[in-house]
C-alpha cells in the first residue's frame, strides 16, 4: 500500500477551518467539497488513459483522454457523500457506485448496510471516497469487497487519516494495489476511536446531527 500525504498550503488551510469547532455545517461541506477537488487531483495522477488524434483550428496533433474502461468513484454514505461533487468535477465521466457502512460506536466494528455498485470490477480503477480514516476498519472491509469483485487499482481519498489506521491498512492490504492520499496523518486515536486532533465526527459536522 502506498499513502501520499498531499503538502499544500491551501489544503493545510482548508483543514483547519474544516478542523476548527466554530465551523457551521454549510461551511464544512463547501470546505468538504474544494479539498477533495484539490485531493483528486493528486489521487488521479495515474488515472488511465489513452491516445486520441485531434485537430486543432491550426494543424492536427494527438492528446490523451481517459481511458475506458471509465474509473469508479464510490462514496462511503453516509459522510463520503459529501465528498462526491468535489470528485466528480475532476473525473465527471466517472462512473458512480455506493457503499453504506456504519461503525459500531462501541465495539468500533464497521459493518455494511448498503451496497450498489458492479458486480464486476475487473480490470477498473477505483476511488474510494471517505472522510475519516480510524481504526481502518470501514476502509479495509470496503477495499476488501472491491478487491473481491476485480479491481485492479484501488485508490481511498481521505481527508484525515490516524497513523493507526494506516498500520492497520498497510498489515491487512498488504501485497494489493491500494494508495491512500489524505490531507494529514494525524497524531492519534482517543479512547474512543476519534482522531487527534482531528475533526470530529465527520458525518455529523457534515449533516448538522446533534444527538
Ligand atoms: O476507520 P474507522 O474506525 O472504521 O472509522 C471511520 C468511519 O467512521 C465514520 O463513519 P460513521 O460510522 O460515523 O458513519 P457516518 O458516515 O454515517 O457518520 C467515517 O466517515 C468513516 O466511515
Ligand atoms: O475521528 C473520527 C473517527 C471516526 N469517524 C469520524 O467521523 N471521526
Ligand atoms: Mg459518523
Amino acid at each position: 500500500m502506498r499513502i501520499h500525504v498531499v503538502d499544500h498550503p491551501l489544503v493545510a488551510h482548508k483543514l483547519t477551518t474544516l478542523r476548527d469547532k466554530r465551523t457551521d455545517s454549510p461551511t464544512f461541506r463547501r470546505l468538504a467539497d474544494e479539498l477533495v477537488t484539490l485531493l483528486a487531483y493528486e489521487a488521479t495522477r495515474d488515472v488511465r488513459t489513452e491516445q486520441v488524434d485531434i485537430e486543432t483550428p491550426v494543424t492536427p496533433t494527438t492528446g490523451v483522454k481517459l481511458s475506458y474502461p471509465r474509473p469508479l468513484v464510490v462514496p462511503i454514505l453516509r459522510a463520503g457523500l459529501g465528498m462526491l461533487d468535489g470528485m466528480v468535477r475532476l473525473l465527471p465521466t466517472a462512473e458512480v457506485g455506493f457503499l453504506g457502512m456504519i461503525r459500531n460506536e462501541e465495539t468500533l466494528q464497521a459493518s455494511t448496510y448498503a451496497t450498489r455498485m458492479p458486480e464486476d470490477l475487473s480490470g477498473r480503477q477505483v476511488y474510494v471516497l471517505d472522510p475519516m480514516l480510524a481504526t481502518g476498519g470501514t476502509l479495509v472491509a470496503a477495499i476488501r469487497e472491491l478487491i473481491k469483485r476485480g479491481a485492479d487499482d484501488v485508490t481511498a481519498v481521505v481527508l484525515l487519516a490516524a497513523p493507526e489506521g494506516v498500520e492497520v491498512m498497510e498489515r491487512e492490504l498488504a501485497g494489493t494495489p491500494v494508495t491512500v492520499v489524505t490531507a494529514a496523518v494525524d497524531e492519534r486515536l482517543n479512547d474512543r476511536g476519534y482522531i487527534v486532533p482531528g475533526l470530529g465526527d465527520a458525518g455529523d459536522r457534515m449533516y448538522g446531527t446533534v444527538d
